[in-house]
Formats: structure tokens, sequence, C-alpha cells
């Protein structure tokens, strides 16, 4: 067998065939020190009571079982071993969990113990040294970003004083998805428009400037940002063999890090010419309406002033935080729609009720959209847009369920599979907004059988202007339009399979027919 075949079969090979291409003496005494020095330790832990998982090999641990979809192979392991798994990646002790109660425990009852992040190539080379509030260690920096976030720019009132661009940006979309198809219906890449909602969204909220559509301030830059942040995001969600064996991190395996440091870099350069742009803008116009810049211009971190460093983390977090999570939810729910066309057609005479005196869907109607927001969490259950919450580590040892959890454990929260769990909802591949119109299960759920901005300290502070958008985007997308498959598919031909990664988007990029249903002066 070739080395190429090779390639193609084991990524155990792979990592052989590159561990031998660079120095085989230093590597191998370097092994035979780790190998000992792990063994050692190996002894030393099994003493201790850790949860059950599959056996691993020496020093790679189960580094090799997590698969191009990490979710699916750990959702397999619970199965197998427990509600609460022990994996050794590499030589990061790790758990695993997609049951509620271990959840609770987790985020809830020990949730200063799990409140850290791990520290990853990809996020010090991309997310400005894990400086941001997403990625930060728990500690003193982090409770400073977070505490900006949350009382200085995702604020209820900062957020509802945002509502006019929101409004606008839903029928902004409505317009230029019209504008495509008015002649009688065409297929559509609803990713893209999508896309540019949360974006322009975004954008209006950070700097007051739209990047798509009209009145576009730089459309190829920011659709060419979009595509690096994608990608950025992908590499976030890969495991780098580096993170796992800190003896190979200095191994730049298939140039990860190279990209990485490449994407940084040109992230960088975007948030810089935000900054930059918005100083220019201040110097010559005075203070407009009150942006996250703004904001951050101003306010205090403690004793002094944000830097530019932080700002440019913050800065990262929203447009990360804000665009795809919302951007791919309401992908997953058009998908969940053409493919059931009864729910559509539910959900669309509910905004028809809502609507029939001819207004425009505003966000005081959203309460009333009980349907529709039954849909939406039915799509945060079977596609949360991550797979896994943001990874947390322990910052010290502990228990749970009477197993020994080690410091610093990496702990993989995965909602994909609690979403699935068939221990927690009956019949749970099935898209059935209905389970939750009677249910008391709630998006920060008491029982934790549904946790899709996560729970505790490391919450997601944006969960209520993310609920907002995805309401109005999808709201007037089906209120405006009928879907359906492109022809000649059928609806069940869409296709649900996710692509993994960070934030876990359709594996095919959505694209539906769009026929008008309202009458020409709505659009
Ligand atoms: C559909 C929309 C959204 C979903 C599903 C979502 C989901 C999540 C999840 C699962 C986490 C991780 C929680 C954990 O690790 O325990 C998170 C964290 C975070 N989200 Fe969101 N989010 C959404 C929208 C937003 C928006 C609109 C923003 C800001 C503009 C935002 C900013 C953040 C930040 C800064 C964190 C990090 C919090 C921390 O580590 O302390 N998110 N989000």
């Amino acid at each position: 067998m070739d080395a190429e075949k090779l390639l193609q079969v084991d990524p155990y090979w792979i990592l052989v065939i590159n561990l031998l291409k660079h120095n085989f003496l230093l590597l191998l005494v370097t092994l035979v020190v780790i190998f000992l020095a792990s063994a050692s330790s190996a002894q030393r832990k099994s003493r201790k009571f850790l949860p059950p998982g599959p056996p691993g090999w020496p020093i790679v641990g189960n580094i090799f079982q997590v698969g191009p979809l990490p979710h699916r192979a750990l959702a397999g392991f619970c199965r197998q071993y427990g509600p609460l798994v022990y994996l050794r990646i590499g030589s990061v002790h790790t758990i695993t969990t997609e049951c509620p109660q271990m959840i609770k425990e987790l985020l809830c009852n020990q949730d200063e113990v799990f409140a850290s992040r791990p520290r990853t190539a990809a996020a010090k080379l991309m997310a400005y040294d894990q400086m941001d509030a997403s990625l930060a260690p728990y500690g003193a920096h982090w409770k400073l970003m977070k505490r900006v976030c949350m009382e200085h720019l995702l604020t209820t009132k900062r957020i509802a004083s945002f509502q006019q661009y929101r409004l606008e940006e839903a029928q902004a979309m409505v317009h230029s998805v019209w504008a495509e198809c008015k002649l009688g219906g065409k297929v559509i890449n609803v990713r893209e428009h999508l896309g540019s909602f949360t974006m322009n969204i975004v954008t209006r909220m950070l700097l007051g400037k739209r990047y798509f559509g009209s009145e576009s301030m730089g459309a190829t830059e920011a659709k060419e940002f979009r595509e690096l942040m994608h990608a950025g995001l992908k590499l976030l969600g890969t495991v780098f063999v580096g993170d796992y064996l800190p003896f190979l991190k200095w191994f730049d395996f298939r140039g990860y890090q190279s990209s990485c440091k490449r994407m940084g870099k040109q992230m960088d350069d975007f948030y810089s010419s935000i900054l930059d742009e918005h100083r220019d803008r201040l110097r010559q116009f005075g203070n407009g309406p009150q942006n996250f810049v703004d904001v951050m211009l101003k306010t205090s971190a403690g004793e002094r002033k944000l830097n530019d460093t932080e700002m440019k983390a913050l800065l990262q977090d929203m447009v990360v935080g804000g665009t795809d999570t919302a951007s791919f939810t309401m992908e997953w729910c058009m998908a969940e729609l053409i493919r059931n066309p009864k729910i559509l057609l539910k959900a669309q005479e509910e905004l028809d009720q809502l609507l029939e005196d001819g207004h425009t869907l505003q966000e005081s109607d959203l309460p009333q959209l009980r349907y529709l927001k039954a849909a939406v969490k039915e799509t945060l259950r079977l596609h949360p847009p991550g797979a896994f919450l943001i990874p947390h580590e322990s910052i010290r040892e502990t228990k749970i369920a009477g197993y020994f959890i080690p410091k610093n454990s990496l702990v993989l929260i995965n909602i994909h599979g609690l979403g699935r769990n068939p221990d927690v909802w009956e019949n749970p591949l099935q898209f059935m907004p209905e389970r939750f119109m009677g249910d008391k299960v709630e998006l920060r759920d008491a029982e934790f059988r549904l946790v899709p901005f996560g729970y505790g300290r490391r919450k997601c502070p944006g969960a209520t202007l993310g609920q907002s958008m995805l309401l109005l985007g999808l709201g007037n997308l089906i209120h405006a339009f009928n879907w359906a498959p492109p022809p000649p598919l059928l609806p069940t031909h869409i296709d649900v399979l996710e692509a993994g990664g960070f934030t876990n988007p359709p594996a095919t990029p959505l694209k539906a027919l769009a026929i008008p249903r309202l009458t020409h002066h709505r659009y």
C-alpha cells in the first residue's frame, strides 16, 4: 500500500507518516519519554474512579475515535457506556455527556468548577490569544469582557434601540428574495439571503454600516470576510493533534497553524478597518446613534478604557455570535419546514391570522407566534448551531455522580446528542413542533432537556437578540413566500445532514423554490 492510499485509510497512519517526515530520532526519544510519563500518570489516575469510556491507544488515547463528526461518535459512546463518559484525547482528560441530569450538574450545580475554556492553537491564533468573552479562560479578564457584553452592549435597552434595524433588514430580505422570484417563482439560495440578513443586522449594530443590498458599503469585502469567518470556524471546530499532544504542537500538520495564523491576520485587518473607519467618522461627523463601537470607545474596563485588542476581540464575538448561529438555525428551520409542508402551512396560517389587517410583522407580535416559536425550539433541539456548547474546562478536580473528574478536564456538552437522546425525547428524529405546544420545555428549561444557549456563568449573552432575529427572519420569509424543494426534488429529498465544525450548518447549503404569496404592494 503506498503512502497516498494509507493517507486515505487511517488517520493514525497520517500521524505516523508526518512524524517520520521530521526528525525521527528526536521524536523517538520524545515518544519514549512521553510514553513512560503517561504510563506512570495513568497508573496514578487509575486509582481514582474515572467515568467509564472506550479503551484508548497508548499516548494518543481516543484521539482517532472521534471521527469527522465528533458529536455523533461521542453520542454513540454515551449510549454505550453511560450518561457520563471519560475519554483521553491525547494527554487531555475529557468528559462528555448528552444527559440532562449530568448537564445540570455541570452547568448549574457545579457551574463555577466548569466555567473555564481550554486553550487551543486555533483560539490563540484567531481570537486574540483568547482575550475575548467567549473563548477566554475563566478569570478576571473574562469577567471584565462578559460584563462589557452584559452591561453595555447587549442590554435589553440597547437591543430594543436597534429594533428598527432588524425590521428594516427583515423587509429588505423579503424584498431581495421577491426581486429574484417575482416572475412566478425561482430557486433561491436561502443561505445567501439569511447570511446577508444577519450580517447586516450585526454590522449595523456594531458600526451603523450596511454591507449587503441597497446602500451597501462594501458587499464584496463583507462576502470575502464571511467566507474567511466560515473557514476560521471550521478550523476552530477541527481536532488539531498539537492541542492534545503538546509535544507535537511544534509540527504544523497539514499547515493547520499557518492557516490559523493567516486567517487571524486577515480577520484582524477587517476589525482594525472597522475601528479606523469609526474613528474617522467620529472625527468628521461627531457622535451619531450609539452603536457598539461608540459604546466600547467610551466603556471603562475597571480602571481603564478598553484597548484596541480587547475591542477587536469583542467585535469578533459579536460578529461570530450574532451571524452564523442565527442564520444557520434559520436555514435548518427552513429545511425542516420544506421537508414538512403541513407544518409550513400551519406556521403560515398563524402568521396570516396575525397579519390579516395588512401590517408588517413587528417585534411586539412575536410573543403571539406560538407555533412558529415551537418550530424554532424544535429546530434548536434537532439542529443546534454548534453540536457541542463551546467547550468548557474544569478549574479544579471534583466529583460527578461519584466519579472523579480531574482538574483541567475538557468538557464536551453534546447538545446535538441531547436533542436526539431517545431517553429524553419520543421519536427524537421526527421534526414535530407540536411537542412544544402543550409542554413546559422552555429555552432555559429547568430540567435541562433543551439548552441551546447554555446556562450558568458561560451562558449566551445574546440569547434575546438571537431569538428576535430568528422569529423575525423566519416569520417574514414564510409569510411572504411559499417554499418548495427545487424541482424535480420531493420534500423528503431535502438534505438534513450536518457539516460539523464549530457552527454545524447543513452540509449542503439550502436551495429552495420561492413563490410569492402576498399581493404586489406588500413587497
Ligand atoms: C440563535 C442565536 C444564538 C445561539 C443559538 C447561541 C448559542 C450560544 C451558545 C450555545 C453559547 C455557549 C454557551 C456555553 O458555552 O455554555 C454561546 C455563547 C456566547 N454567545 Fe451566543 N448564541 C446566539 C446568538 C448570539 C448573539 C446574537 C450574540 C451577540 C451578538 C452572542 C454572543 C455570545 C457570546 C459573547 C458568548 C460567550 C459567552 C461566554 O463564554 O461567557 N450569541 N452562544
